[in-house]
Formats: structure tokens, C-alpha cells, sequence
């Protein structure tokens, strides 16, 4: 059974169609890539399902995480599965914070929200701030947000959005605000931690390095989908074509970007791998997980078909 179900999902603001005809699943442990230019839907289509689409804007179609439905539903009944069962990282964390109260109160409140004691809550928040790879947790948690740098920060809306052990993470351009060595620590935690995501970016290099497959939207709708493979490698749409053509990412064959950082041994590639002899990050698994270069660009390395 798909974690999530979205089946002709639209939004509309007025008569305004602004997404149409959206239809996807997202299996348990699955990590799906949302990309497509600015202003092509994939905001609005996370937001509906959330059930936090702006002031005049409405969902139409089915959208349903484990069953339950997510579209079309009193409010009542999706505050009860936000933050719990489906959450978000959006890309300002200092937005989503609340500046003037302390990092531990903040992770503990979405806990006691949801039913959990303020002890339970509080001792659960010290893990989750070690789970998220921030250091000295007990300090932390006495922080206020201004007092974390950018990805420290992501880090705790990270841990926010984990904290009630979610079946479904959403999370929109969460590191294009980070600089690229904290972007990379950050898309490999997200990818590591995620139950089941969804993640949106207008950057194929953070897709391919984050995600199997990917949805790609034009205009409003889904266009092309497929694993990341198929369609970084045989994209059927102009549009998916064009991105392609103008990213840093090189599927066999093509231009590789510039690559910082010393190259290992030959005998570590595995035997065909196009990028053998030129590649440092290839591993025996690369086929299925493109990695970020030195320089943040991605380059998908796995073996030719033949
Ligand atoms: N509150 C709103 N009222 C009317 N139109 C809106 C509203 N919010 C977004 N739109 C329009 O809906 C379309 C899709 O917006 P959306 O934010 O989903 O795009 P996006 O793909 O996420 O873009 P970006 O990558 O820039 O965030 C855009 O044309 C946008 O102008």
C-alpha cells in the first residue's frame, strides 16, 4: 500500500486553474523529487496537501497518506495529522521558528501538541537534536533561534518535523538557503532520516543526489515522472530536455562538471562505470546514487545501459 495517494489533484484560485490533473504515489521509504521552474505548481501542490494553501486558494481531486484523506477535509481533522502523521521543512527556517522562544521549548511543543506529557517531551526533544547531528543538544535546546547559524537551524525544523515520527516528509527547497557544504550534510541527513519524502527543488543536482524518482512539472502539471534514471537519461518531455541541457549534470557520456577533491584508487570504481578513473565519489552502489561533486554540482554515475 502507497504511504501517499494523489489522484487528479488540482488548485484553484477563483477560476484561476493554477495545478491540474496531479496524480502520484509515494511508497513507504520511497524519496520522490518534485522539480520544475519557478511558478509551475510545486508549492501549492505540497501545500494542499498539508491543507495550508494561502487565503482564496482551494484543492480539488483526492489526496490520501495511509488511507486517510487529506483533501476536502475539515480543518479539525487535518491539525491532527500535520505535524504527526505528514510535516514540512519549508526553505526559511527564521520564518517557521518562533524567535523569542527557546529551540527546546519550540521541538517539545510539537510533541505536547500531539499528546505527549512535557517530560516525555522533553526528554525526546535531547534525541531528536542528536539525531539531526547538532551538537551539545542540552545547549541547544537553551538556544534561541537567532543564536543557530542558517543550517543549525534547518536542522531544528528538521527534528520539529520528525519529532512525532511522521509516515510522510515534505520538504520544499530546504537547503537553497545553505551554503554548499552545509547543503550537501543537509540533503544527505534529510535522505537518511526521511520516513518517506517529498521533496521539492528547482536544482536536478539536489533531486538526483536525494531521490529515486522524480516528478517533473510544467505549467501546473506533471509532465514526465519516472526514477531519476530514466528520466535524467531519456527525459520524454522538451521541457525536462531543456532543464537537463542547461544543469551541471552529466548523465553517461556528457560533459562532467568541474570535480574538486582528490581521486581514489582506480580499483574503487566499479568495473564499466562510465566516470571510472575520472570520478572521486563513485562508489560499488553509484548506479543508484548519484552523488554532489566537491564543487555542489551532481553528476549521475552509473553504468551504461549496455
Ligand atoms: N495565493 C495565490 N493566489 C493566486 N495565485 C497564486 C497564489 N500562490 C501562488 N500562485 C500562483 O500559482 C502558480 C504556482 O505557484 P507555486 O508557488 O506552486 O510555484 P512553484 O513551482 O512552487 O514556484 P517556486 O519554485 O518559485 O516556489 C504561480 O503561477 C503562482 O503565481
Amino acid at each position: 500500500m502507497s504511504t501517499l495517494k494523489v489522484e487528479g489533484l488540482a488548485v484553484r484560485a477563483d477560476a484561476v486553474e493554477l495545478v491540474r490533473d496531479v496524480s502520484f504515489e509515494i511508497g513507504p521509504g520511497e524519496r520522490v523529487g518534485l522539480i520544475g521552474e519557478s511558478g509551475s505548481g510545486k508549492s501549492l501542490t505540497a501545500l494542499s496537501l498539508m491543507g495550508l494553501l494561502p487565503e482564496g486558494v482551494t484543492a480539488s481531486g483526492r489526496a490520501a497518506l495511509d488511507g486517510r484523506d487529506l483533501v476536502g477535509v475539515p480543518e479539525k481533522r487535518l491539525k491532527r495529522l500535520r505535524g504527526r502523521d505528514l510535516s514540512m521543512v519549508f526553505q526559511e527556517p527564521m520564518t517557521a521558528l518562533n524567535p523569542v522562544m527557546r529551540i527546546g521549548a519550540q521541538v517539545a511543543e510539537v510533541m505536547t501538541l500531539h499528546g505527549a506529557s512535557r517530560p516525555q517531551a522533553f526528554a525526546r526533544t535531547y534525541d531528536l537534536l542528536e539525531r539531526v547531528r547538532l551538537p551539545h543538544p542540552r545547549q541547544i535546546a537553551q538556544a534561541y533561534p537567532h543564536q543557530l547559524s542558517g543550517g543549525q537551524r534547518q536542522r531544528v525544523m528538521l527534528a520539529i518535523a520528525l519529532a512525532n515520527e511522521p509516515q510522510l516528509l515534505i520538504c520544499d527547497e530546504p537547503t537553497t538557503a545553505l551554503d554548499v557544504t552545509v547543503q550537501k550534510q543537509m540533503l544527505d541527513l534529510i535522505a537518511e532520516v526521511a520516513p518517506a519524502l517529498l521533496f521539492i527543488t528547482h536544482d536536478l543536482a539536489v533531486v538526483a543526489s536525494v531521490c529515486e524518482r522524480v516528478l517533473v512539472m510544467y505549467g501546473g502539471r506533471v509532465v514526465e515522472s519516472g526514477t531519476i534514471r530514466e528520466v535524467f537519461t531519456r527525459p520524454r518531455h522538451r521541457y525536462t530536455e531543456g532543464l537537463l541541457a542547461a544543469s551541471k549534470l552529466t548523465p553517461r557520456g556528457t560533459r562532467l562538471p568541474t570535480i574538486q577533491g582528490s581521486v581514489p584508487a582506480a580499483g574503487h570504481f566499479p568495473r564499466g562505470c562510465v566516470f571510472r578513473n575520472r570520478c572521486p565519489h563513485a562508489t560499488p552502489d553509484c548506479e543508484t546514487a548519484p552523488a554532489l561533486t566537491g564543487d555542489g554540482h551532481a553528476h549521475a554515475c552509473w553504468h551504461p545501459a549496455d
